[in-house]
This record gives structure tokens, C-alpha cells and sequence, in this order.
């Protein structure tokens, strides 16, 4: 088991500043080590308020953008546009670090004619392609998580089908719970090809989520606490998340 770390910050805007200088250090590490970083981005609240941090950070040029892969964990199947894609929600992160030629591998929308399983056999091939080869996968450096309040992270969700699904690396998810119905996740599996897992969560409404996620109870209730990265799994919580003042 990798080694895990909880770190408590005081909000939400101070968790997202903190994340986002410690991800520019992890980017900037990967590619001294190995010339070039693969991260895996999440969408939701911190999500959001991460990217949004990292785009605007003094130090953000650090990181050699040209030499960055850009992935998503999850997606809502939606039209290209749509307000509630997460690739949408993060565009401003997205138009600041692609024309510094990061590599940005967006999960496929919606367009009302593909099935959402040919949209996450497309992200599959697109990831295959990165791998190197007979693997499946890259090795993702970073993989950010947003720890939903019923522990759900990408589009894994608690007591769904997709937490058992070890068939492919990515799936289509229909009936979420969380809208949109219709989603594509990548699985498990595919979310532990990571050297660090970072598990991202802020306010009240999470505090349940993460005291049961930490007790480790199991992907069908609680796929939080089943992501672990080979190198590190870091918990990213404001004093909210974690029910009290740290
Ligand atoms: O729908 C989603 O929700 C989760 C968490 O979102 P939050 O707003 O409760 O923080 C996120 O991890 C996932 O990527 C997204 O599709």
C-alpha cells in the first residue's frame, strides 16, 4: 500500500492556492524525472477551484506546459459547450496552458447519434495510444479525485454497477445518481495506474463522505477510500471536510 497523507487546510479557497502550488512542485518533479508529466484532471467544486488557482498562480510557467498530457477522470456526456461538462467548467485553466502547448485529451461529447460506450472506447483507444507499448494506460502522475458528499469520485458511485467494472479501463455510466444520467468514468483499475492520488473535498456536505471514505469500508460504498496511488495517496480537506478544526 502506498503511503497516505491527510492534509488540512483552513477553506476551501486556502485548500485550492495550497493544491495548486503543491501540483506545479509535482508537475515540475515529473518532468525533471522523466521529461514529461501525465495528469489527470477532476471536475466538481474543488476541481474547479484548484484549476482555477493553478491558471492564475505566478509560478504556473514552471511546469513546461509543452510537455504535459492532460486527462480527465471523468465526464458528463453532454454536447460539446454544454455548461455542465467538465471540460467546460475548466476552460479557463484549459485556454491558459494550450496554447503553452499542453496536450489536452478531453473525453469525447455527446452528439446525439454515439453511444456513450463508443465515446469511452474512444478515450480508451486515446489513452492506449499514450501508453507505452502492450499497456493500456500511461502512468499517470497526478490523479486529482473530487470526493463527492456520497464518497463517489470520477463517475464511480457508491452502490453503482461501475465500482465493479474491471473489463476496461474506461466506461460509460448511465443512471448517476448525480446528473447528468449519462457520464463516462474511467475504472478502478484504471484510476490506480497513478503514482499519486490526490483526493480533494471542502465543506460540511463532505464531512460524512470522507469519515466514511478514511474508515475504508469498500469501493461499493465508498470508491474514495479504494483509490490509492502506487506512490502516495494525499487527502486534500479543508477544516469543513474533516468535521472540525484541524
Ligand atoms: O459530478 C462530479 O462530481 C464530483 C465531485 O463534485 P463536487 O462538486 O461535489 O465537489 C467530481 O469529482 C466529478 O469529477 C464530477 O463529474
Amino acid at each position: 500500500m502506498s503511503g497516505e497523507l491527510v492534509l488540512v487546510h483552513r477553506d476551501a479557497a486556502l485548500l485550492a492556492q495550497a493544491a495548486a502550488a503543491r501540483l506545479l512542485t509535482a508537475l515540475a518533479d515529473a518532468q525533471a524525472a522523466r521529461g514529461t508529466a501525465h495528469l489527470v484532471l477532476t471536475g466538481g467544486r474543488n476541481g474547479n477551484a484548484l484549476l482555477a488557482a493553478l491558471a492564475a498562480h505566478p509560478a504556473r510557467d514552471a511546469v513546461d506546459w509543452a510537455h504535459v498530457d492532460l486527462w480527465w477522470g471523468d465526464e458528463r456526456y453532454l454536447p460539446a459547450g454544454d455548461p455542465d461538462r467538465n471540460a467546460v467548467q475548466a476552460a479557463a485553466f484549459l485556454d491558459a496552458v494550450r496554447p503553452l502547448g499542453a496536450r489536452v485529451h478531453e473525453m469525447p461529447p455527446a452528439d446525439g447519434g454515439t453511444p456513450a460506450e463508443a465515446a469511452a472506447d474512444r478515450y480508451a483507444a486515446d489513452l492506449a495510444a499514450a501508453a507505452a507499448p502492450g499497456a493500456q494506460l500511461p502512468v499517470f502522475d497526478v490523479l486529482l479525485l473530487g470526493v463527492g458528499p456520497d464518497a463517489h469520485v470520477a463517475s464511480l458511485f457508491p452502490g453503482h454497477p461501475g465500482t465493479e467494472r474491471t473489463d476496461a479501463t474506461v466506461i460509460a455510466v448511465h443512471d448517476s445518481p448525480k446528473p447528468p444520467p449519462t457520464r463516462l468514468s474511467l475504472t478502478l483499475p484504471a484510476l490506480h495506474h497513478a503514482r499519486q492520488v490526490w483526493l480533494l473535498a471542502a465543506g460540511e456536505d463532505k464531512a460524512d463522505a470522507v469519515a466514511l471514505a478514511r474508515t475504508s469500508p469498500g469501493a461499493a460504498t465508498a470508491p474514495a477510500g479504494a483509490v490509492h496511488g502506487t506512490e502516495r495517496t494525499l487527502w486534500l480537506l479543508d477544516e469543513a471536510a474533516v468535521g472540525k478544526p484541524a
